[in-house]
């Protein structure tokens, strides 16, 4: 992990410095894929949108499709932003891009303990990292009509 300093307080979108972290809603039918952080200690047991930080010359579909095949074993088309971003922790931001699942089961392989599909209206029963809270919800205004019929209210 590399130090960072922090400068005076200006717009993220505008601090070249800023590290983006990028994350993925996953959705299968009218459910997203929750993730349980496995570390580090701060948010271990806390639910996130998985993802992780852009490297150096990547573009963000790119790291997304590197981060959950590495994180969860499976090939994903990364689809539209979903507008907005959310600070993570000074010097950090996060930005989610839709995607769809071309291959694979979701496992957590790393970074994370437990996966869960959630249905609208099981998105509250997950203890969700505060800061992913806004994201979630913007994620859960873009969830497929459940062709089950299971998402009632
Ligand atoms: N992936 C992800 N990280 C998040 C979210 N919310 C949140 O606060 N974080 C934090 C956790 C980490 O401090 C940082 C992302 O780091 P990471 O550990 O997922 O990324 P990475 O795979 O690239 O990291 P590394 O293990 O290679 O260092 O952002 C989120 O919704 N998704």
């Amino acid at each position: 992990m590399t130090e960072r300093t922090t400068g005076p307080a200006v717009p993220h979108e505008s601090r070249p410095d800023t590290v983006v972290v990028v994350a993925g809603a996953l959705y299968d039918g009218g459910r997203l894929l929750a993730a349980r952080r496995s570390a580090p200690a701060e948010l271990a047991g806390r639910w996130e949108l998985p993802g992780g930080k852009l490297e150096p010359g990547e573009s963000p579909e790119e790291a997304l499709v590197r981060e959950l095949r590495e994180e969860l074993g499976v090939e994903v088309e990364p689809g539209e932003r979903i507008p907005g971003e959310w600070p993570l922790k000074p010097g950090y931001v996060l930005r989610v891009w839709t995607a769809r699942l071309l291959a694979g089961e979701p496992r957590p392989l790393e970074d994370h303990d437990e996966l869960r599909w959630l249905s609208r209206r099981e998105l509250d029963s997950v203890d969700w990292l505060d800061q992913d809270r806004p994201a979630v919800a913007e994620a859960a205004l873009r969830l497929p009509a459940d062709p089950s019929g299971g998402a009632r209210g």
